[in-house]
């Protein structure tokens, strides 16, 4: 017997099961009502760009800032890693949140198979005692290491690789000199990545990264629990225990490096210490390597820029072994970089903060438990701040007028009490390369680049600017050149 009054149709079921849909999408989607005096980035453009793969840095120069600007406002709402989300557009505003003490870092659903590979046990994603407690011995055993000499063995080895010059995938090799300098410099160990590019662990973590990488669920996380990824779960599973036997190795066999300094406070468990080491891979690696190949790339753009760091470098450097005290007398190189970082800042946004009281930002009351970040590409070119953002101008951290809000207004690591606690092992990876090779070669971008109006970065799992395809022509100096000609007239 039917126990309904109606016998439903085929049709009855589907348009029933499309409403329910419908309303749990626009359940989802809505902008809840106590964020509504939030002026919002409008979803559907959104949508279609997040669907369409499009890269962070290009979302916030075509869609979110031309709205900040139409609004007036620094502070927006996106929609965004499954949430409606606050963003906040410049650097003093930033302070005002990221140095707030009573706003922490939101804990992320381990659905999203990033986040399932940081781990939450690590000074990154922690908080209160816990965060205290990572950052003094995460701190400690950076500051302890600074191998200079070690990135100057391995820029001679990548400038053994490009040779007397010609065509190189610079993107490439910058990934390779970032994996040995984090192998070395954190872990202790030599992943060979530059001699032994199909080495298995480069490889591997590479495949990680593009396999978690996938737009749609990089959009929705909640995909993860009704379509589970088991095989990209199998290899994050396999890549931590990579990284257990590198520790387990390390413990027999200490040496210079962050790992065996780490190893001297017997504060942390075997699990802190592997989380510590997975989050400083994942956030020092690919940042590093696109500041590295951003910064060759706007120096092969711009030939006069190059020819005028050469010469300081070759003036300060001579030929002699990059040091720590080189890099203070190189005051154009480090803009060239901070400029370099500005312009294709390596990552785009700090991870979501929130807090359970409302938070003042600007003229903004956020409510209790919304995430809200700042973000730093945003931040570096905004109008409001920065004269002309779009030119690569690294004058402006020399000249007078603009070098005072410079400081404040640069953000590439972060502000506050949570800023990057490794950007000077990071700066002096950037620094011994980027000198070692000016004394080398001149190099320019090939007549056919994808990258001849901009430069172009891949799609990334976590709104990195990683270039991408980038072809370089390298050029060896001559001893001519040397001494002191110009070779950027030749
Ligand atoms: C160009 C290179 C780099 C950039 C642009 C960068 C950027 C950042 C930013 C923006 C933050 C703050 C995130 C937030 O507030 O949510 C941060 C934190 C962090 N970075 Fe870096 N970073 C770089 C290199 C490195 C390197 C080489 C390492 C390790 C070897 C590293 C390890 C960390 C760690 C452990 C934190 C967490 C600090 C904390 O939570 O207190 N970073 N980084």
């Amino acid at each position: 017997m039917n126990p309904l009054p109606f016998s439903p149709s085929v049709l009855d079921v589907f348009l029933l099961a499309s409403c329910l849909l419908c309303f749990g999408v626009y359940r989802h989607l809505r902008v809840p009502p106590h964020l509504q005096h939030i002026p919002k980035v409008p979803l559907l453009p959104l949508l279609f760009s997040y669907f369409s793969g499009e890269v962070e840095e290009q979302r916030v120069k075509r869609l979110v800032l031309p709205f900040a600007r139409r609004m007036q406002t620094d502070v927006v709402l996106v929609y965004c890693l499954g949430d409606w989300m606050v963003q906040v557009l410049e650097a003093k505003l930033g302070k005002q949140l990221l140095e707030n003490p009573n706003v922490w870092k939101q804990r992320q659903s381990q659905d999203m198979l990033l986040w399932r590979l940081i781990g939450n046990d690590n000074v990154f994603m922690s908080n209160g005692e816990m965060a205290k407690r990572h950052l003094r011995v995460v701190r400690t055993a950076i500051q302890q290491t600074m191998p200079v000499g070690m990135f100057a063995d391995l820029a001679r080895t990548v400038i053994s690789l490009v040779g007397d010059g010609g065509r190189v995938r610079w993107d490439d090799y910058a990934n390779r000199y970032t994996l040995d300098a984090f192998g070395r410099g954190v872990v202790g160990y030599d992943f060979e990545a530059l001699t032994k590019p199909l080495g298995s662990f480069v490889q591997r973590y590479q495949e990680v990264m593009a396999a978690i990488a996938s737009p749609a669920y990089v959009v929705l996380p909640v995909l993860e629990r009704w379509l589970p990824r088991w095989r990209v779960q199998r290899m994050i599973d396999s890549f931590v225990d990579d990284m257990c036997k590198i520790m387990v190795e390390k413990r027999q066999n200490p040496g210079n490096d962050v790992l065996t300094n780490m190893f001297k406070e017997p504060d942390m468990t075997e699990v802190e210490y592997r989380d510590n080491c997975i989050v400083m891979f994942v956030a020092g690696h690919d940042t590093t390597a696109g500041a590295i190949s951003s910064v060759v790339y706007f120096l092969a753009r711009y030939p006069q820029i190059q020819a005028k760091v050469r010469e300081e470098v070759l003036a300060v450097l001579g030929d002699e072994d990059p040091r720590v005290d080189h890099f203070l007398r190189t005051p154009y190189l480090n803009a060239v970089l901070r400029e370099s970082m500005r312009h294709n800042t390596p990552s785009n946004a700090t991870l979501p903060r929130i807090c359970d009281t409302p938070v003042q930002i600007g003229p903004y009351t956020i409510p209790p438990n919304t995430p809200m970040v700042l973000n730093m590409c945003a931040a570096h070119h905004n109008q409001t701040v920065w004269s002309s953002p779009d030119v690569f101008d690294p004058q402006r951290f020399l000249d007078d007028a603009e070098k005072e809000s410079t400081p404040s207004s640069w953000v590439t690591f972060g502000i506050g009490p949570r800023k990057c606690l490794a950007r000077n092992f990071s700066m002096y990876e950037q620094r011994v390369l980027v000198s070692m090779l000016l004394r080398e070669y001149r190099w320019t971008l090939p007549d056919d680049s994808v990258h001849r109006d901009y430069l172009k970065n891949g799609f990334q799992a976590f709104a990195l600017s990683l270039p991408e395809d980038l072809y370089i022509d390298f050029t060896r100096l001559t001893t001519g050149e040397l001494k002191g000609g110009s070779p950027d007239a030749l």
